[in-house]
This record gives C-alpha cells, structure tokens and sequence, in this order.
C-alpha cells in the first residue's frame, strides 16, 4: 500500500466542494492505488454544512480515503499538505466579471499564501481555482517566499477543455481526436484559444476547419464567455465541469501528459512568448510531477494581438493587488 497523499480543499463546503471531494476519494484524481488523506477547510459558519459533506464521504466507504480533517483554520488545513486546491472564495453572478471578485477575494489568497508557506510540503502543489484565479495565484504565491513560485498554478483546464469539445463538435470527431489546443493568457473574457497549433486526427486544426468566420465570431466567444452562459443557465456558476477541470489539471501534472499532446495550466510567466511576472495561461506537457511550457511555437499577428490583450490585463489586475502582497 502506498503511503497516503495529504489533499488540501479549501471552500469544501461550496458546490465545487460537492463535485471534487467524493472523486478524489474515489481515486479519480491521483489513481486507484493512491491512498488520500483529505484536508478540508471552510469559513467557520460553513462548518455545519461541512459536516454533512463529511458524514457524506464516510458513508461512501472509500477504500482509498484514510482519513480526515475538517477545520476552519488554514494552518490545520494545509499542515504538510503535498497538493491543495483553493477553491474557497466568491463565485460571481450574472453581469460581473471574474475580476469584480478581486476585492472580495483577494485576501483570501494573502492569509493563505502564508499558511502555505508555513506549514505545507516543501513540494506543494498548488491549485487555484477561486476567480479571479489567476491574479489569486499570483497573491498565494507572492505570500509564500519559501515555496517554489513554480508550484502555485491556476485553473486554466476548464477553458481547455470546453474548446475541445467545440472543435470536436464542429468536426464532427471525438475528444480523443483533438490534441494540442491552447487557451492562452487569463481565465476571463480576454482568454485567447488558440486552434493554430491543434490537431485533429493529426491534421492541422485551424487548416481542416478552414473559417476564419467562425473562429472569430464563434468558436472564440463562445469559450471566453461560456461561465457567463452557464450562470445564465444555471442561476448558479458552473461547478461538476469545474470540479472536473481541477482533477484533470492535478492528474496530469502528478501523473504526466500523454505523448504527443499537451494541456493549459495557468502557471508563472518568466520571459515565455514575451510574458513575466504573471500567471499566465501556457501549453505545458508534464513529466514526474513537473510541468513544462511548450516553447518555440510560432504566433502569428492574430494570436499575438490576443495574446497580449490577455497580458494586458493581468498586468491590470496586478497593479490592482500590489497591497495584498
Ligand atoms: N477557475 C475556474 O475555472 C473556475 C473558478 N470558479 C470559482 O471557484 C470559486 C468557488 O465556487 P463555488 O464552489 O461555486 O462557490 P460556493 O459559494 O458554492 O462555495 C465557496 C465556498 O468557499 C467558502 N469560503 C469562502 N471564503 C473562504 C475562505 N476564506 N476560506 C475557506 N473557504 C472559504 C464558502 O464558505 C463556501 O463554502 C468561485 O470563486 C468561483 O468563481 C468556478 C468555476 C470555474
Ligand atoms: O464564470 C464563472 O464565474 C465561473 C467560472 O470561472 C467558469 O465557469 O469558468
């Protein structure tokens, strides 16, 4: 039996909280031999709420889930934690912004920050999910000075795989048949995704599809503003298809990206396609627990004039939070 790995969820009270929990207990996330031990955190009126999801977990019997710890103090939390998803913070409603939400929450990622940097791993993986997640990423890891900025990365995932299943869709092929998309920059409206260097069936992407129409007026928008479209739809933010990003970012970088395709993290920005001190959306292949940005694609005028635009504005967002740092 392998020695349990310590999961950190913060907000596990949320509805993410209720999508996430039982699949990393039930071995979805870090495999069908890997014990967990999860660590959960939520604000102190959610505690009750929080039981219930516990009582929950214990009646699911998971063979893999050995043991857990349900507190309203990030230090508990995050003692010796070998990955944690920051998922606890504000969702947006309809007519905001991912970053209306920066003032909100975040603060949240400065005491935590520093709760990591104190009592995690040495080797924490980091996961921000909470909006606006990137700028977030960046104040946890500008918290945690001792802690490899490299391990603090954002949810870019769910972008990526929305624009999958939209190429697949307009091809008229399966997810498995996409590889090599990219969602460039900020989760937010200004995200590039980028089909120029994805293939379908080992055929170029953008050549095979061959609109310049619909990739502007389509295929764009509708991945850069697809959480507006679920929270009109839903009255509430999307949640089950988060939860799955978050196990499919872990996944792949504890477990390794496929050969011959990659995924979008948001991770630190040091001088990649012209970008640093940001976390920005990059296509990364992962290998024994470490990713790496995809380098050396070529980008044309029109990738690089969004590209920027998203740059842009997480510089904005920066400016906005130097006080939490
Ligand atoms: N990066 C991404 O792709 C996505 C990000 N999100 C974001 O994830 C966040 C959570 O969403 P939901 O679960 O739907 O929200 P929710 O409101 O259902 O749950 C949030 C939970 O966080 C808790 N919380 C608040 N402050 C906290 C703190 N300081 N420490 C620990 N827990 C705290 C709340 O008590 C609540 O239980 C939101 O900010 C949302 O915008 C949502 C979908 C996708
Ligand atoms: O749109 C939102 O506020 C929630 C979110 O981040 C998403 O669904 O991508």
């Amino acid at each position: 039996m392998k020695k349990p790995v310590r999961v950190a969820v913060t907000g596990a009270a949320g509805q993410i909280g209720y999508s996430l929990l039982f699949r990393i207990a039930s071995g979805a996330m870090l495999g069908p031999d890997q014990p967990v031990i999860l660590q959960l955190l939520d604000i102190t009126p959610s505690l009750p709420a929080l039981n219930g999801v516990v009582m929950e977990l214990d009646d699911c019997a998971f063979p893999l889930l050995a043991g857990i710890v349900q507190t309203d103090d990030p230090k508990v939390a995050f003692k010796d934690a070998d990955i944690a998803l920051l998922v606890g913070a504000r969702p947006r409603g309809p007519g905001m912004e991912r970053k209306d939400l920066l003032e909100a929450n975040g603060a949240i990622f400065t005491t935590q920050g520093k709760a990591l940097n104190e009592v995690a791993s040495r080797d924490v993986k980091v996961l921000v999910v909470g909006n606006p997640a990137n700028t977030n990423a960046y104040i946890a890891m500008k918290n945690a000075p001792d802690l490899n900025p490299a391990n603090f990365t954002a949810m870019m995932r769910l972008d990526h795989n929305r624009a999958l299943t939209q190429v697949a869709q307009k091809t008229g092929t399966t997810i498995a048949d996409v590889k090599k998309l990219t969602v460039w920059g900020n989760h937010s409206s200004t995200q590039y995704p980028d089909i120029f260097h994805a293939e379908v069936k080992s055929q170029n992407a953008a050549q095979l599809i061959n609109n310049q129409q619909w990739l502007e007026s389509e295929f764009i928008p509708t991945v850069q503003q697809r959480g507006a479209a679920i929270i009109k739809a839903r009255g509430l933010s999307s949640a089950a298809s988060a939860a799955n990003a978050a196990i499919d970012h872990i996944r792949n970088w504890v477990l390794g990206t496929p050969e011959g395709d990659w995924v979008t993290m948001g991770v630190p920005a040091n001088g990649e396609y012209g970008y640093s001190d940001l976390i920005y959306g990059y296509p990364v292949t992962c290998k024994d627990g470490k990713y790496t940005i995809v380098q050396g694609l070529e980008i044309s005028e029109f990738s690089r004039s969004r590209m920027d635009a998203s740059a842009k504005e997480l510089s904005e967002e920066r400016d906005a939070i130097k006080h939490l740092l």
